[in-house]
């Protein structure tokens, strides 16, 4: 039996791409494309069992409550999400009316991204200076990226874990802002370029040397296989589960 997948933004970048891949993957039949003005009604989900979202950070909370409503579950691409957003799912999940409904939420489904990630986690304790310098195409409508925010939050907890104080910086007048935005206390640089798809740089530094962490998604092609291995395994999930790492045994 396939598992029946309807895909949320099925007209954008990732969900056309996530369309197609879902056609392509052995067990998966693709049975719903949702696009703006679509309602996420049973009816328009046409059987799903599990719903793919990749729209817009404003809308990905919202369309998540419907989706559960509706009796699917769901997996999440789309980024944006807050700690209380996460929060508002795990409640919805712990309600009896959504007894046996599950969601996974993954800034990045990018083999290459999620263990520049867990790298990074893994070294912090290591350096005295971490920077994250994230770099993507004209069209994204969020900075700093998800990945980004997840990386500064996953280094910031392994120096506070190892008892590291604040990175050293003497930065005393900053009035435009170049240092970037600081997440958790990691600094975190944007760039908008045409040309570039999604990457990323952590750096890290100590006294006479420096150690660089740099994932490439040159297509989107890259996101596929952890898209199609978390619609393959939500429903053997329960409640919420927040990075593709929770799959991948890191
Ligand atoms: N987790 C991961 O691995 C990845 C995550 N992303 C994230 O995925 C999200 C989408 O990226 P991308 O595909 O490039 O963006 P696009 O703008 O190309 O696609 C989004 C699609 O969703 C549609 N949409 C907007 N609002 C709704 C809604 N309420 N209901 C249904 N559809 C809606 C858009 O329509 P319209 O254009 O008319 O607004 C568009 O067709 C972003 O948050 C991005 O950061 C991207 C790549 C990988
Ligand atoms: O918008 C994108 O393109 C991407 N968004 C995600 C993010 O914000 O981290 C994942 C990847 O970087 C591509």
């Amino acid at each position: 039996m396939s598992i029946a997948v309807a895909v949320v933004g099925a007209a954008g970048r990732m969900g056309s791409t996530v369309c197609q891949a879902v056609q392509d993957a052995d067990g998966l039949a693709l049975v719903a494309r949702l696009d703006v003005g679509d309602e996420l009604t049973a009816a328009n989900l046409a059987g799903a069992q599990v719903a793919v979202d990749f729209t817009h950070p404003s809308v990905t909370e919202d369309n998540v409550h419907a989706l559960i409503d509706a009796g699917v579950d769901v997996v999440v691409g789309t980024t944006g999400w807050t700690d209380a957003a996460y929060e508002r799912v795990r409640e919805h999940l712990a309600r009896p009316e959504a007894a046996g409904r599950s969601v996974i939420i993954a800034p990045n489904f990018a083999l290459s991204a999620v263990l520049t990630m867990s790298f990074a986690a893994k070294a912090a304790r290591y350096f005295e200076s971490a920077e994250v310098i994230e770099l993507h195409h004209p069209n994204k409508v969020d900075a700093p990226s998800g990945t980004a925010i997840a990386t500064a939050r996953g280094i910031a907890a392994a120096r506070a874990e190892a008892g590291l104080g604040p990175v050293p910086d003497a930065t005393e007048t900053d009035p435009d802002g170049a240092r970037g935005a600081v997440v958790d206390g990691v600094h975190v640089h944007a760039v908008r370029l045409r040309g570039l798809t999604a990457h990323e740089e952590v750096v890290l530094g100590n006294p006479g040397e420096q150690l660089t962490i740099r994932t490439d998604s040159f297509d989107r092609a890259s996101f596929m296989p952890g898209v199609v291995l978390a619609v393959r395994e939500v429903g053997g999930r329960e409640g919420l589960t927040i990075g593709l790492d929770r799959l991948l045994d890191l």
